[in-house]
């Protein structure tokens, strides 16, 4: 294949083995430039609806029309608002009538450029439209690299929840140009920094150790920014492979997310209080902490991990949430519509320690309701 820019290195690559499903996750700097061309290599002939956000459309969009103009790939765009708030279903409906519209068929693609928010809602237009488009991530947020382009959950969410409505629809590629992370805030790369960490929290200790002692160069832009990027993918890639329509294994992933999905419902999705990576830290921490009460976790590792993610200066308390919480009922109730519990029971990922994460299937609502209140005064 020939790619129009190569100034850069050959990317690394990530493959997410899926059978007939399988697809590469490129990463590495100026992967942007060669979009129009890995899309044409990789789907000859087909059009293509970006998808995108108000603020990326300043920034990043150029860039990708003009690659897919020097490969010759017809292209539309679609913008939508920045934020969580934009996964919803008016959005949703939104984007089907308007790729419907534009008379793109099945075998054309839809290609999200953006952060989680872009990846989700895009994705489920493409899952959704024509009974399944293909579907392109090229993310442009840490979070987005190291997790949520990759995997094929997408969706919207709901009054009643986080990503409660919506589709597993994996993408045909994902293109994770790590030099766009330079523009990002550092509110915004710290979030995305919760889910590198989380790879270490699940099942790899020695990657949460390198990441005590390397995350300065992560965060500067180093060699080592790259590193926290394949790794993170190698690592999801592994468990998505393992576990596609999570019915095991694949719920790690969620370490963090019941408590931190709550509290971003709990906040009504208002990104001014709290946007998704940092819900992700507070959870892990309150996931460690309920371990901890459980008497599963040594106090120790709960300790480490809170320091760590306040190093980085993550929240880790619900205290570090501007403004009123509802009472722990209602987070309780939150909670109880999670896409995890089962039978009317609830599911959290508990740990035993520092890369010592499993999933507890059993959990009495009492004992979190507990711990919610003695954390919560
Ligand atoms: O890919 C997965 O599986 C994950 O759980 C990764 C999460 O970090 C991600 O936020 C995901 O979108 C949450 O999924 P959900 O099923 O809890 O909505």
């Amino acid at each position: 294949m020939t790619a129009q820019v190569t100034e850069t290195e050959a990317p690394d690559t990530v493959r997410v083995d899926l059978g007939e499903r399988s697809y590469d996750i490129l990463i590495g700097r100026g992967l942007l430039a060669e979009a129009g061309e890995r899309l044409k290599a990789l789907l000859p002939g087909s059009r293509a609806a970006i998808i995108t956000d108000e603020n990326l459309a300043k920034t990043h969009l150029e860039a990708l029309q003009a690659s897919l103009d020097e490969a010759g790939v017809k292209h539309v765009t679609f913008k939508v608002p920045a934020g969580e708030s934009t996964k919803r279903f008016s959005m949703f409906e939104r984007l089907c009538d308007d790729v419907l519209a534009a008379k793109l068929e099945r075998g054309d693609a839809v290609v999200a450029l953006g952060g989680g928010v872009v990846g989700d809602l895009a994705g489920f237009v493409a899952a959704s439209v024509r009974r399944g488009m293909n579907f392109i991530q090229v993310p442009t947020s840490l979070l987005a690299q190291v997790d949520s382009s990759v995997g094929g959950k997408t969706g919207i969410n709901s009054r009643h929840g986080k990503n409660l409505i919506g589709a597993f629809h994996q993408p045909r590629l994902v293109l994770a140009d790590t030099a766009l992370l330079d523009t990002l805030s550092p509110r915004e790369f710290r979030a995305g920094y919760a889910e590198v960490a989380k790879y270490g929290l699940i099942d790899d200790a020695d990657f949460f150790a390198w990441l005590e002692e390397n995350h300065e160069g992560i965060f500067s832009g180093g060699a080592e920014r790259e590193h926290a990027v394949a790794t993170s993918c190698r690592a999801k890639a592994r468990i998505v492979a393992e576990d596609e329509f999570e019915t095991g294994a694949r719920a790690l992933l969620n370490l963090g997310h019941t408590f931190g999905h709550a509290l971003e419902a709990a906040v009504d999705y208002n990104g001014e209080r709290l946007v998704h990576g940092e819900g992700v830290a507070i959870g892990m921490r309150l996931a460690h902490d309920f371990s901890v009460s459980l008497g599963l976790c040594a106090e120790d590792d709960a300790r480490r991990v809170e320091a760590h993610l306040q190093k980085v200066g993550l929240p880790t308390h619900m205290s570090d949430i501007p403004g009123q919480l509802p009472p722990t009922e209602t987070l309780l109730d939150i909670i109880a519509q999670d896409k995890k519990v089962t039978k009317g029971a609830l599911t959290f990922i508990l740990t035993r320690g520092i890369g010592r994460s499993f999933v507890e299937r059993n959990v009495e609502r009492e004992s979190v309701l507990a711990f919610l209140e003695k954390e919560m005064n």
